[in-house]
């Protein structure tokens, strides 16, 4: 989880590789109006999210079916969107990559995306809701690099997952 721009797509590839399961990457899920939209410089609203977020959690759901976790790229920015990924996977757990709105400004400024403009940082930024006490999960700080990140965030993981 975590805004445009902080590494969920970079993270999420590499853990996938690092933890050999599957990487679902929630920019590839997102139907045309939504990319549109975001494409035209305007933020997705809750009702443009849920469908989005219901998918996500059928996907992550249908692995556990299958017998095993997966790891999904989605901003997760509300709490609520969160709840409802919970509610398909209750043992979900969350890695919020954290980091300041300069760097991440920078970052989104250097690369290239399908359709998500830089401009845009500023409303995800404003509708992150960071982790709560009660939720399962891990919060790393984005500038380490790639490798240190997917270090820490294993080395994370049993503490979290333990009952
Ligand atoms: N830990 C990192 N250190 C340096 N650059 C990073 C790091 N994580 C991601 N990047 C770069 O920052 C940009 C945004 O990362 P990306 O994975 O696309 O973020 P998101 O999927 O959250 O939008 C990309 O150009 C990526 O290569
Ligand atoms: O909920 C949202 O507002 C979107 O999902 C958004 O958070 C996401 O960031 C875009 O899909 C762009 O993709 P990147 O996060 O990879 O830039």
């Amino acid at each position: 989880m975590g805004v445009s721009g902080s590494g969920k797509s970079t993270m999420g590839a590499l853990l996938g590789e690092r933890l050999d399961l599957p990487f679902i990457d929630g920019d590839d899920l997102h139907p045309d109006e939504n990319r549109e939209k975001m494409r035209a410089g305007h933020p997705l609203d809750d009702d443009d999210r849920w469908p989005w977020l219901h998918r996500i959690g059928e996907l992550i759901d249908a692995g556990l079916v299958e017998g095993h976790a997966t790891i999904v790229a989605c901003s997760a920015l509300r709490k609520s969107y969160r709840d409802l990924i919970r509610r398909h996977a209750p043992e979900a757990i969350f890695v919020h990559l954290r980091g300041s709105s300069e760097l991440i400004a920078d970052r989104m400024g250097a690369r290239d995306h399908e359709y998500m403009p830089a401009t845009l940082l500023g409303s995800q930024l404003a509708t992150l809701e960071p982790l709560e006490d009660d939720e399962r999960g891990v919060v790393v700080d984005v500038t380490a690099s790639p490798d240190e990140l997917a270090d820490q965030i294993i080395a994370a993981l049993p503490a979290v997952t333990t009952p």
